[in-house]
Parts: structure tokens; sequence; C-alpha cells
């Protein structure tokens, strides 16, 4: 479990983290959002004890960071911003490093290595040197490294960052198989990966938290959650007449063709209604369907008002 209690880093005249209070508990997979600049660089750094806070506190398996930095240490894995270290090293050799560093031994260490060279693909680039390594593998040597002595709590840094579209979805179904008893958190810009893989997102801005809550309640804070959004073969025709239906309460014009039906019914109830007026009016569509709210539009809300 981590507990953070108004955690504050000032950097000079600049407050990168504000009062932040956080609670996150085992099988917690937390996507951490917010704009660049917004300070999650900054809070990953205090909570792994690579930077020390101005005020606060952090609490992570009931150790205060402060006191017991090198116990904490031992049940955590980072992936960092960027690539790992010692480029010149091959991948075998700095993950033979890392385990020794880890204090990884014998049987024990040869099973660890191979099963994180396994579940993170790095079997064809084993005795490349790092430095020569695509973006991408480099990223895969970095996440190798967090998870080689199977921590407790995992902090990824934008872990698919320069990865394919594959590779994402690999690295996301890592992350979905090692969370069951594990804290995650995942500071990513990649609103998909939140939907992908966490069961919790907390958005920051200005080191200040602006939301904390489930994918799905976020999503519902969008202005087209339960909409029914209709795109038009050409452009739209004059609609009004779809506002005389039972439960809607307005129309949102998205664009030349395409608009959005809010009610105060659900989209169940509203769309036998909206069909029926679509049929008698003859409008030929492209697509009709009810959304559920899209996390972009929410993230650049609430980001939006306080920049
Ligand atoms: N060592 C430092 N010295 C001075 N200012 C810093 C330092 N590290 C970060 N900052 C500033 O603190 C603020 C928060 O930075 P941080 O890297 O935590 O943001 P972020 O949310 O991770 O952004 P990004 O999404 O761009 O990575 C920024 O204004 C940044 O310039």
């Amino acid at each position: 479990m981590i507990r953070v209690t108004n955690l504050t880093k000032r950097f000079g005249q600049l407050t990168a983290v504000d009062g932040l209070n956080l609670e996150i508990e085992a099988g917690d997979i937390v996507g951490f959002l917010g704009p660049n600049g917004a300070g999650k660089s900054t809070t990953m750094k205090m909570l792994t004890g690579f930077l020390e806070p101005s005020s606060g506190q952090i609490e992570i398996c009931q150790l205060d960071i402060a006191k017991q930095p090198l116990k904490i240490k031992k049940a955590m894995g980072y992936l960092p911003e960027g690539t790992p270290a010692y480029g010149e090293m091959t991948v075998v050799q700095f993950l033979t490093f890392i385990a020794q560093v880890r204090g990884l031994k014998g049987q024990h260490k040869k099973q660890r290595l191979q099963k994180v060279v396994e579940q993170v693909q790095l079997e064809g680039v084993l005795n490349q040197q790092i430095d020569n390594l695509s973006k991408g593998f480099k990223r895969r040597v970095g996440l190798a490294q967090a998870i080689l002595h199977d921590p407790k709590v995992l902090i990824l840094d934008e872990p698919t960052d320069g990865l394919d579209p594959n590779q994402k979805h690999h690295v996301r179904q890592l992350i979905l198989n090692l969370a069951r008893d594990k804290i995650v958190i995942i500071s990513t810009h990649l609103l998909e990966e939140v939907s992908a893989v966490c069961n919790r997102a907390i958005i920051i801005a200005k080191g200040k938290k602006l939301f904390d809550g489930t994918p799905q309640a976020l999503a519902s804070e969008s202005p087209y959650h339960q909409a029914i959004t209709i795109e038009f073969e050409d452009e739209k025709p004059d609609t009004s007449q779809l506002r005389l239906a039972p439960g809607v309460t307005h129309i949102i014009e998205r664009s030349k063709n395409k608009i959005s039906i809010i009610g105060h019914e659900s989209y169940e109830n509203l769309f036998p209604q909206i069909f029926d007026i679509v049929h008698l009016q003859g409008w030929q569509l492209k697509a009709m369907y009810s959304e559920q709210g899209q996390l972009d539009d929410v993230f650049r809300k609430m980001t939006e008002e306080v920049s």
C-alpha cells in the first residue's frame, strides 16, 4: 500500500508538486496522467526515493521513505523516463549486473533472468550492446530491469514510449498479468493505455490532483457520455424534430455531418425513438451509435481549465 500525504516539491520559485494526497492499494494499476510539466515524473522520482520532497510524507508497505529508503527500494521496481544507463554493456551483461545488485543468487537468479527475458521478449538481442539497440528495445530492457526482482510496487514512467503497436499491446498484457498482488503506477500520455490496463486514473495538472477514480468514471464526465451520435452520408439535414423525442434534452453539432443527441433517458430508451425519426425522415446515415465518452475530451477539458 502507498500513502502519500501533502507531498510537495519546489524547484526554486516553481512548485512542481503541490500538496498531493494519494492512497493506492495492492492490485491497483494506476494511470498517472497529466499534461507536459504537470509533475508526474517529479512525483514518481519522489515515490522511488530518487528525489527528496520539499515537504510531505510517503509511506510504502507501511515504511516511511524518509526513514527506510533502502527497504522500500528493495520492494520497488522503477522504469525511469528515457533509456537505461550502462549503454556499453550488452543486454545480458546489464541484466546480470542488475540481478546481482538486487541480491539475486544461484538458481533463483538464473530463473528470474530467464523468465524476464522471455516476458519482455529480449531473446533476440541478448548479446547486443544496449547503445546500439532501437528505442523500443531499450525501453524493453528498462522494463526487464524494473521487474527482475519481482517487486511489489512497480513504477513505470511512460512504459510503452517508443514501442510499435504490437509491442505496446504485448507490454500492456504483461502489466495486466503482473499486477494481481502488486501496485503498478504508470505515467502516460496515452489515454487508450489507461482504458486498456488501468483500474484507476489519477489526473494531475500544475502539481495538483484533479481527478481520482476509475477510467469509466472519468469517461462519464464527458459531455458525450451515453450520447447517441449520428453521422450522415452528406451534409446534415434539419434535425430539429429530434428535439421533440421524449427524453432528448439537447443536440450538439459536432461537424457538418455529425450530431450528438443528449438526453436524460438512458441511450437504450432513446435509441428506438431516434431510430423511428431517422426512418420516417428517410435520412441517409453513415453511422448511428451510442458513445461512452472519450477520455481525451475529459482530459482536455479538465486540464485546460487549470492552464
Ligand atoms: N530538476 C529540476 N529542476 C527544476 N525544475 C524542474 C526539475 N525537474 C522538473 N522540473 C520542472 O517541474 C515541472 C514538472 O516537471 P515533471 O517532469 O515532473 O512533469 P511531467 O508531468 O513529468 O511532464 P512530461 O509529461 O513533460 O514528462 C516542470 O515545470 C519542470 O520543468
